[in-house]
C-alpha cells in the first residue's frame, strides 16, 4: 500500500518538503510547464503523477508527455478523450484516466482518477489504483470515508501544510488512520526502520501520536512500550531524518525509511539491530565519512583529490571487468569497479538511493510509436546530451585477411610535423600510467606479501602460498635440455667477457697539483634488484643480461624477480640462470608490485638498493615511481620499456634481412615501435621490403602481436644519410640497425641509441641473446641521456684525496678565498688553522 493521499501541486505552488514523507505528489501540467515539474519531482525523490490540463493533445503535447515519462513520471492523469489520444501515439504511455461519475468506468488502465467525491462506488476496485479528486471545501471525514474504502483522495498541496483558504490544514497523518489495523492489545502499529536502501534498521512500534510527531518534526519518531514517545537519538546523538511513510499490504505493519546519522541505529552501537550493515550499504558507509575525514596522504583521499586517478580507476577497471570470463574473476573484477565507481558518486554526493531511483526512472522508459516521430522530436533526440565520445583512435588496424605492412611517408613532401607523429611512440601518457601505478606501489609499501600475492592473482591470475623462492634452489626446478643449457653458457660467457673487460676494479689516481693527490674507485651496489619480464613472453636472456654484469661487479645479494606462469612456476631457465649466479632469491611476482616489493622490501623480499631490467609500461613506470621516493632509498637502472628498432636501410639492403630485424622486435608486443629510413630508395625497392615484411610475418606464431605493432610502425622514405642520422639520432632508439653501404664508416654518426648492430650479417636478435652486449636498454627516446645497463650499472664510484703540507700549499688559498666568498667562515678555518700551524698562511689571511 503507498500512503493514502496525493498532494496536488498547481503550476503556482511552491514545493513543500514536508510533503515528501507521502512519498507522491501529482503536478497540474498546462503544456509548458514540464522542466518545472521534472525539477520539482526531482525534490524529496517522490512518486511523480503529472494532471493534465490542456485543451487539445498536440505534437508538443505529446512531445512533453515523452520527455516527463522519461524523467520519471509514473502516470498520466486525463480525461477519457485526451488519455486515448495519448495511447495512439506512446504505445507504453501510462495513463490515469479520469472518469466522471455517472459515467460507465472504462477500466483501460491499471489506475483511474474519480473527478468527484459524489457517488463513488462503494469500495474500490482491489485490482486498479483508485485516485479520487477531492474538493478544497471537502470535510476531513469524508475523505477519511474514502480512504477506508481503499481510495487515495487527491488533495491540495496547500491543505495538507499550511491555512489554505480559511479552511484549517489537514494533519497528513489523518489520512493514515481510517486505513491501519493492528491486532496488538496496546493498540500500537508493527514498525519496520529502513535505511534508503532498504535496509533494514530494526522493529519497533507506533502510535499515532508518534506518527504524527514525526511527520510535524521529519525525524523518527516511535512509541516506546516502556517510555512513552521516543524521539530517536534525543540522547545518544543517533538522530533520523524522515524520508517516507508506507504501510504494508494489509495495513497492519508500518514502514518508515529514514536516513541514519550517527553510529547506527541499534543501542549497541551497530548500524542495525541486526549487526553491521555490509555490501554497498556499507561501502557507502564507509566512503561518505572518509570523504569527510580521511586522513591526509591515504589512498582514499587521494582518490577524492585527483579527479585524474579516480577516473583512470574507474576505466581501468571497467576494462578488466569486460575481459574477465570466470565467475570468480569477473565477481573480483565488479567489485573493485563498483567501489571506484561509488567513491565518484560520494565525491559528488550521489547516493546508492539517487542511483536506484534513476534505475526506476530508466525502468519507467516510453517511446514513440515507430514512423510517428514529428522532425521537432528527431531533432530535440539529436540534442539530447550525450556522454563525450572517447577520442577516436586514428590508428590503421590491421585485420587477420589484411597485408601486413608499415604506414609510409616521404619526408621530402610531408610536413614536419607529419614526420614527427610518426615518430612518436606508441605509449600510453605518463599521468595515466602512473595514476594507475601509484596505487599498486602503495598496497605493496604498506601490506606487503599480503599484496604482493593479491595483486599476483589479480593480474597474473595465480594463487601463490608464498612469493619467494629462496636459494638454493631445486635441481627439479631448472630441468632444460642440454641445448639450452650449453646457449646459456655460450652466452653467459660472452656476456661475462665483455662485461669484464668493462669493470674498473682498478684504482684511478691523478695528481692534480703538487702534493694534491685524487683517487676514484669503484664498489659493488650491494643488493641488487633484477626484474626479468614473463608477460607476453619469458625473457630468461634477460636473467643473464642483469645478474652477469651485476655477478662480475662483485654485489653481494642478486635477487631475482619474474612473473610465475600460470601453474605457479618459474621458467626453468630462469631458476637456472639464478643459480648459476648465485643469486640469493628469486621473487615470484611480475608488473609494478615485483617492483614496488623489491624497493621497499617486505617479510619476505629483501629491500633492494637498485633495481635493474626492462618491463612493459606498468615496470617502468613503477621503477621510476620508486626511484622519486626518497623513503624508498633505491636507485633504478633507466626506463627500458617496450622494445624498439630503428633501421636505416639503402638501396644495396637485402629487403629479407631488413624485413626480419623489423619482425623481430614487432614480435615482442603490441606496444613496440619499429621504423624503417629508407634512404635514397625508390617506391617500388620499399614495396619489396613492405613484401617481405608480410611474407615473414605470416609464419611466425606471434603474428598478431605484429600485426597491431606495424600498425603503429612507419617507414619513412629520406633522401639523404645525413636527414637519416638526424632523424634518428632525434628519435634515439634503443636499437639502431644500420644496413647501409660501407655501414661502419657511419658509425660516428650515432650520437643517440642503445646499441647499434652494424651491417648486413649484424642482426638485432645476436645482441639480444648472445654476442656479449646487453640488451637492456633504455627506450621511449631515453638513449638521448641515459646508457643501457653495463658493469657500472652495478657499481658506485668513490672518489677520494691525499692533500699533503705541499698540497695544502698549492690549493689552501684558493679554498679560503672561495669559502669567504660563500660567507662560509668554518669551513675557511679548516684550511685557515692547519696553514697557521705549518706556518704556510701567507698575510691577509
Ligand atoms: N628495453 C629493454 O631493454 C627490453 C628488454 C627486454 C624486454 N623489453 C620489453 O619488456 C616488455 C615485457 O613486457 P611484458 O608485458 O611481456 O612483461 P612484464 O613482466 O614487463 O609485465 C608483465 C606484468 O605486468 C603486469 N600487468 C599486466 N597487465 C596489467 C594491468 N592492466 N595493470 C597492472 N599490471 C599489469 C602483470 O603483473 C604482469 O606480471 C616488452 O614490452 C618488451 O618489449 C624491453
Ligand atoms: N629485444 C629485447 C630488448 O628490447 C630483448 C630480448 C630478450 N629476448 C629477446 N629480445
Ligand atoms: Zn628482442
Amino acid at each position: 500500500m503507498v500512503y493514502p493521499v496525493l498532494p496536488y501541486y498547481t503550476a503556482a505552488d511552491k514545493v513543500d518538503s514536508k510533503l515528501s514523507v507521502v512519498g507522491q505528489a501529482i503536478y497540474e501540467f498546462d503544456g509548458t510547464n514540464g522542466e518545472s515539474i521534472v525539477q520539482a519531482a526531482k525534490y524529496g525523490k517522490p512518486n511523480v503523477y503529472v494532471d493534465l490540463k490542456v485543451s487539445a493533445v498536440t505534437d508538443e503535447t505529446i512531445d512533453a508527455i515523452l520527455s516527463l515519462y522519461n524523467n520519471g513520471v509514473v502516470s498520466i492523469f486525463a480525461s477519457e478523450e485526451q488519455g486515448a489520444q495519448i495511447a495512439e501515439k506512446i504505445p507504453n504511455a501510462r495513463i490515469t484516466f479520469k472518469i466522471s461519475l455517472p459515467n460507465p468506468v472504462a477500466k483501460t488502465s491499471t489506475a483511474v482518477a474519480y473527478t468527484s467525491l459524489d457517488a463513488l462506488p462503494a469500495k474500490a476496485d482491489e485490482n486498479v489504483v483508485s485516485f479520487v479528486y477531492s474538493p478544497a471545501s471537502a470535510p476531513l471525514s469524508e475523505l477519511q470515508k474514502a480512504v477506508h474504502n481503499g481510495f487515495i483522495p487527491v488533495v491540495p498541496s496547500k491543505l495538507l501544510t499550511t491555512e489554505y483558504e480559511n479552511v484549517s490544514a489537514y494533519p497528513i497523518v489523518e489520512f493514515l488512520v481510517p486505513s491501519l489495523v493492528t491486532d496488538r492489545e496496546d493498540g500500537l502499529f508493527t514498525t519496520l526502520v529502513l535505511d534508503e536502501s532498504n535496509q533494514c534498521l530494526g522493529l519497533v512500534y507506533s502510535s499515532i501520536k508518534s506518527i504524527s510527531e514525526s511527520i510535524k518534526t521529519q525525524t523518527g519518531v516511535y512509541q516506546s512500550r516502556k517510555h512513552g514517545l521516543w524521539y530517536k537519538g534525543a540522547t545518544s546523538g543517533a538522530t533520523q531524518k524522515l524520508v517516507s511513510l508506507d504501510a504494508d499490504c494489509d495495513n497492519d505493519c508500518l514502514k518508515v525509511v529514514v536516513e541514519q546519522a550517527g553510529a547506527g541505529f541499534c543501542h549497541l552501537n551497530t548500524n542495525s539491530c541486526f549487526g553491521n550493515l555490509k555490501g554497498f550499504s556499507a561501502l557507502e558507509k564507509t566512503l561518505v565519512s572518509r570523504k569527510s575525514d580521511a586522513p591526509e596522504g591515504s589512498y582514499t583521499k587521494r582518490l577524492f583529490d585527483d579527479e585524474e586517478l579516480l577516473n583512470a580507476k574507474i576505466k581501468e577497471e571497467a576494462e578488466e571487468l569486460a575481459d574477465a570470463k570466470t565467475k570468480e574473476e569477473i565477481s573480483w573484477e565488479a567489485a573493485d569497479l563498483f567501489y571506484f565507481a561509488l567513491a565518484r558518486c560520494v565525491k559528488y554526493g550521489v547516493s546508492i538511493a539517487d542511483i536506484e531511483k534513476n534505475l526506476d526512472m530508466k525502468a519507467l522508459k516510453v517511446s514513440r510509436r515507430k514512423g510517428d516521430a514529428k522532425p521537432k522530436f528527431i531533432e530535440q533526440k539529436k540534442v539530447e546530451p550525450v556522454k563525450p565520445a572517447e577520442p577516436e583512435t586514428t590508428e590503421r588496424v590491421i585485420g587477420p585477411n589484411d597485408k601486413i605492412y608499415m604506414n609510409r611517408i616521404n619526408a621530402e613532401t610531408a610536413t614536419t610535423k607529419e614526420v614527427e607523429a610518426c615518430l612518436e611512440r606508441p605509449i600510453q601518457k605518463s599521468a595515466d600510467i602512473m595514476s594507475l601505478v601509484t596505487p599498486i606501489v602503495e598496497k605493496v609499501k604498506l601490506e606487503g606479501d599480503k599484496a604482493l600475492l593479491e595483486l599476483t592473482a589479480k593480474f597474473d591470475r595465480v594463487e601463490l602460498e608464498t612469493p619467494i623462492l629462496n636459494a638454493p634452489f631445486d635441481e627439479s626446478m631448472m630441468q632444460i635440455t642440454d641445448a639450452v643449457k650449453k646457449a646459456i653458457d655460450i652466452s653467459f660467457e660472452n656476456i661475462r667477457v665483455f662485461h669484464e673487460a668493462q669493470n674498473q676494479n682498478e684504482v684511478m689516481t691523478v695528481e692534480t697539483c703538487p702534493g694534491v693527490y685524487c683517487s676514484r674507485f669503484a664498489r659493488p651496489i650491494e643488493k641488487v634488484g633484477c626484474y626479468i619480464p614473463g608477460g607476453t613472453a619469458v625473457l630468461p636472456s634477460t636473467s643473464l643480461m642483469l645478474s652477469v654484469p651485476a655477478l662480475v661487479a662483485g654485489c653481494s645479494d642478486i635477487i631475482f624477480a619474474s612473473p610465475p606462469g600460470k601453474d605457479g612456476k618459474l621458467t626453468p631457465e630462469v631458476v637456472y640462470v639464478a643459480h648459476k649466479v648465485g643469486a640469493k632469491c628469486i621473487v615470484l611476482a611480475g608488473g609494478a608490485q615485483a617492483v614496488a616489493a623489491m624497493a621497499y622490501g617486505t617479510e619476505t623480499v629483501p629491500k633492494c638498493d637498485k633495481i635493474m631490467g626492462p618491463g612493459n609500461q606498468f615496470v617502468t613506470a613503477a621503477k621510476m615511481l620508486v626511484s622519486n621516493d626518497s623513503n624508498a632509498l633505491c636507485a633504478i637502472d633507466m626506463p627500458a620499456g617496450p622494445s624498439e628498432v630503428l633501421v636505416i636501410a639503402d638501396k644495396h639492403a637485402d629487403p629479407d634481412f631488413v624485413a626480419s630485424d623489423l619482425l623481430s622486435q614487432a614480435e615482442h608486443g603490441i606496444d613496440s615501435q619499429v621504423i624503417l629510413l629508407a634512404v635514397d630508395m625508390t617506391s617500388a625497392e620499399v614495396d619489396r621490403i613492405d613484401e617481405a615484411v608480410h611474407q615473414q610475418a605470416l609464419r611466425l606464431p606471434r603474428v598478431d602481436i605484429v600485426r597491431k605493432c606495424i600498425a603503429h610502425s612507419t617507414t619513412i622514405q629520406v633522401k639523404t644519410m645525413a636527414e637519416a642520422f638526424q632523424m634518428s639520432n632525434r628519435y634515439a632508439p634503443e636499437h639502431l640497425i644500420l644496413q647501409i653501404e660501407d655501414a661502419e664508416s657511419w658509425v660516428p654518426k650515432v650520437d643517440n641509441a642503445g646499441s647499434v648492430f652494424v651491417g648486413a650479417y649484424s642482426p638485432e636478435s645476436c645482441g639480444d641473446y648472445s654476442s656479449g652486449t646487453n640488451h637492456t636498454l633504455p627506450t621511449y627516446g631515453y638513449a638521448r641521456m641515459y646508457s643501457g645497463v653495463n658493469t657500472a650499472t652495478f657499481q658506485k664510484f668513490i672518489t677520494s684525496q691525499v692533500v699533503t703540507k705541499e698540497g695544502l700549499k698549492s690549493i689552501g688559498c684558493a679554498v679560503m678565498d672561495l669559502a669567504a666568498v660563500e660567507g662560509l667562515d668554518g669551513h675557511r678555518n679548516a684550511v685557515r688553522v692547519r696553514m697557521d700551524k705549518l706556518g704556510l698562511l701567507p698575510e691577509g689571511y
